[in-house]
């Protein structure tokens, strides 16, 4: 275990913004936070980092108690936040060097790292262009070569992928991947379900303070009861259909939405079939048909009652 984090507490004032999370993370995984805008994501992050204060509770890393450890633990944690942790006016490799000076490295090491974490963003061509000048995706890439200089074995992102075009969030995607591969353990927050779905290994789902799901991505969605969802549009007579398919074993709820049924089944590996059996036999013609299985979105739905992105 990299991280144990026991009964965190962290208030606003009177407001409980984290209120009790229990957390242990492995050493090697990506591990995602998610949760809506609000859920405290970013607050359990930052009292990780130390950058907040704790009111109770107790975090552990690399086995080592943070309060009591908090300078030795820190030059082997790597932090990218969601504001730009850049200075605007500076060039990328003089925002890079500056970070890594922070973190102690000098002379030829320190070059060495800068120039590693600028190609490995793929800033080096542009080393010397200024931070301001750079498009979203290139500043989201600053941020992380600033976090990365100094090799962390820990890095916490949050939400590092906002406000960037789909091509920039995958390459952001495929390098934290890469990170990961070379042995560094990684706590993502997000309120994208896609990008948990495509990076972490096990995720901890929050709402309003608290850890209310936490398991693999596979172990979450068994834990519901929700099944496929269907999408059906007959040739005709969609008004006479719905009370048959409410009626059929293995359907949980069937809705007209202008000519399309939405139909939610149970989770049971015949109740498509049995459907599909069922309007046959009732000569019913069907014109086209998708299913959507459950995922994390599915998920919250469930263990909230509402959307993730409401
Ligand atoms: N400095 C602060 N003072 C008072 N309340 C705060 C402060 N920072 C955050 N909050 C509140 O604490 C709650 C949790 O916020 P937090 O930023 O941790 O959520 P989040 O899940 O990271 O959301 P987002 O995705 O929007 O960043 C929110 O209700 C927020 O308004």
């Amino acid at each position: 275990m990299i991280i144990e984090v026991t009964g965190l507490v962290k208030k606003y004032k009177d407001y409980t913004a984290v209120n009790g999370v229990d957390l242990s993370i492995n050493e090697g995984e990506i591990f995602g936070l998610l949760g809506p805008n609000g859920a405290g994501k970013s607050t359990t992050m930052n009292t990780l980092l130390g950058l907040l204060r704790v009111n109770d509770g107790t975090v552990k890393m690399f086995g080592k108690d943070f309060s009591k450890h908090a300078r030795e633990i820190k030059r082997s944690v790597g932090y990218v936040p969601q504001d730009y942790a850049f200075f605007e006016t500076l060039s990328a490799i003089d925002n890079v060097t500056y970070w890594g000076k922070l973190y102690g490295l000098r002379g030829e090491k320190l070059d060495k790292a800068v120039q590693e974490a600028l190609e490995f963003t793929g800033l080096w061509d542009r080393r010397n262009g200024i931070a301001k000048t750079f498009s979203g995706g290139m500043k989201r890439r600053l941020n992380i070569a600033c976090a990365i200089v100094h090799k962390p074995r820990i890095l916490f992102m949050d939400e590092p992928t906002v406000g960037i075009d789909p091509q920039s969030r995958n390459n952001i995607l495929e390098s934290i991947k890469i990170m990961n591969q070379n042995g560094m353990t990684i706590i993502y927050t997000t309120h994208y379900m896609e990008e948990i779905e495509a990076i972490c290994e096990r995720v901890a789902i929050m709402d309003f303070g608290k850890v209310i799901a936490l398991g693999s991505i596979e172990e979450l969605i068994d834990s519901i009861s929700t099944g496929n969802r269907l999408s059906l549009e007959l040739i005709s007579n969609t008004e006479t259909a719905v009370s048959v398919i409410e009626k059929t074993d293995g359907v949980n709820a069937c809705n007209n939405i202008n000519g399309v049924l939405d139909i939610h089944l149970e989770k049971n590996e015949r109740s498509l079939t049995v459907l599909l059996e069922n309007l046959i036999q009732n000569e019913y013609e069907i014109k086209s048909m998708t299913m959507e299985k459950p995922n994390l979105e599915t998920v919250f739905l469930q263990l909230t009652g509402k959307k993730l992105r409401d």
